[in-house]
């Protein structure tokens, strides 16, 4: 179980998350729905160690990880699938997909990962940074899931996707949740998540403002227009 608690993050005097607190359930895939500049990115990060924490605790299993080491974190099943990828774009997928298993845990192996991804079994050869936006995508979550992560966190993973291909990748994560993990998805395509979600948090002003289900289709019309009600406000 991953808990925030009270958590304030910013870059400059005036922060960009303020109190905010929420638990992330074993195996539940979590929606964090908001506009651009809301903050999404920010708590993925602050969650990884990647910006520091100004006041507020972060907790894996009841320990408390606040700024720990990007990578331990890794090793301990906190990964983050960043943004705009990240990728050795001088590596090929293969290399890519190795460099993945660095944090030594159990998990897909490259050729279950490949079985998920056929596009990139026909690619194991090319260099990340020769494929397409959303080939590099695929492998973007590929390399995070053979690093066999607890609690995986993606970042826009709808960017770029030809809509067949999110529709894709997000039973692709419903289907990993299926195993005990946390699949935290940080989007503002908020069809297909609240579609794939069983819980949506939408994140505006730095903090939550609304929590709920997503599991009927009334439940995720509610999320949809409370999303729309709530970007009309700000
Ligand atoms: N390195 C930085 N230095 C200063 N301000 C930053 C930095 N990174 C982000 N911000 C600001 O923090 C706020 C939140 O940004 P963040 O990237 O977390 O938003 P987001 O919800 O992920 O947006 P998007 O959906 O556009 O990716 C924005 O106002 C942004 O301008």
């Amino acid at each position: 179980m991953l808990e925030i608690k009270n958590l304030t993050v910013g870059y400059i005097a005036e922060p960009v998350l303020r109190d905010l607190s929420v638990t992330f359930d074993d195996g539940d895939v979590v929606a964090v729905l908001g506009p651009n500049g809301c903050g999404k990115t920010t708590l993925l990060k602050a969650i990884v160690g990647l910006i520091p924490v100004r006041d507020g605790k972060v907790e894996l299993d009841g320990a408390d990880v606040t700024g720990g080491r990007t990578e331990k974190l890794a090793r301990e099943g906190l990964v983050v699938s960043p943004e705009g990828r990240r990728l050795f774009g001088g590596l090929t997928v293969m290399e890519n997909l190795r460099a993945g298993r660095f944090t030594g845990r159990a998990g897909p192996s490259i050729d279950d990962v490949l079985d998920i991804f056929p596009r990139l079994k026909e690619r194991l050869d090319f260099k990340a940074s020769a494929m397409s936006g959303g080939e590099q995508q695929m492998l973007a979550v590929a390399r995070a899931l053979v690093g066999g992560p607890r609690v995986l966190m993606l970042d826009e993973p709808s960017l770029g996707l030809a809509p067949k291909m999110v529709h894709q990748l997000f039973e692709v994560f419903r289907t990993l949740a299926n195993d005990g993990r946390t699949i935290i998805i940080a989007e503002q395509n908020v069809i297909e998540a609240t579609r794939v979600a069983r819980t949506c948090h939408i994140l505006t002003g730095g903090t939550f403002r609304f929590t709920g289900p997503s599991l009927t289709a009334d439940d995720q019309a509610t999320v949809q227009r409370t999303y729309s009600d709530l970007l009309a406000l700000n």
